[in-house]
């Protein structure tokens, strides 16, 4: 079984892996990490040097290249190409969904996310305009404000259990 955490930056993929890592006692896969250790360069060197492009054609690569049985945490970006979202098809997509007030909250100061730049407005834009694709490639939905990580792992598995 192939899981892929999805959402937009900040809705906690990477935190909510490593939980769901050891309630299922599975492997993770931290796709963001995983680029930036083969490049040998942070994502923001990797989006200043090479540019937004170069660092999609990786992670499609990763995304071919991921094993069977372990947990994935996406970068928030994955949606984006017609040919991630194929990929996605081939696990169980787990949406992890948080509010435009909770990621604005977590991301508050944050300067490692390329993408997350400009004025409200722009931020606004750019998470809405995602939703649809997060929400088309999902298999499951997780609702994650307010919640801490532990209870939205506690739930991911109760989901996938009822899961066919
Ligand atoms: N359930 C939670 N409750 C409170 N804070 C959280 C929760 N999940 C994550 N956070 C915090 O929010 C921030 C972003 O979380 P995280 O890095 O896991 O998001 P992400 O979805 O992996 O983002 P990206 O797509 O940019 O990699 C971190 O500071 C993390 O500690
Ligand atoms: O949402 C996005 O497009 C991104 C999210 C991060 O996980 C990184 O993959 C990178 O900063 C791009
Ligand atoms: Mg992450």
């Amino acid at each position: 079984m192939k899981l892929f955490l999805t959402g937009y930056m900040g809705s906690g993929k990477s935190t909510v892996a490593e939980q769901l890592s050891q309630l299922l006692n599975l492997a993770y896969i931290e796709m963001d990490h995983e680029i930036e250790r083969m490049e040998e360069l942070t994502i923001p060197e990797i989006f200043e040097h090479f540019g937004e492009e170069y660092f999609r054609r990786k992670e499609t690569e990763l995304l071919k290249n991921t094993a069977e049985e372990c947990i994935i945490s996406t970068g928030g970006g994955v949606i984006l190409k017609e040919e991630n979202r194929r990929l996605l098809k081939k696990g169980v997509v787990i949406y992890l969904n948080a509010s435009w007030d909770t990621i604005c909250e977590r991301l508050v100061n944050d300067q490692t996310r390329p993408l997350w730049n400009g004025n409200d407005d722009n931020k606004k834009e750019h998470f809405t305009g995602r939703l649809p694709l997060y929400k088309e490639t999902a298999d499951i939905v997780i609702d994650v404000d307010n919640k801490k990580p532990e209870v939205i792992a506690k739930q991911i598995v109760a989901r996938l259990n009822s899961h066919h």
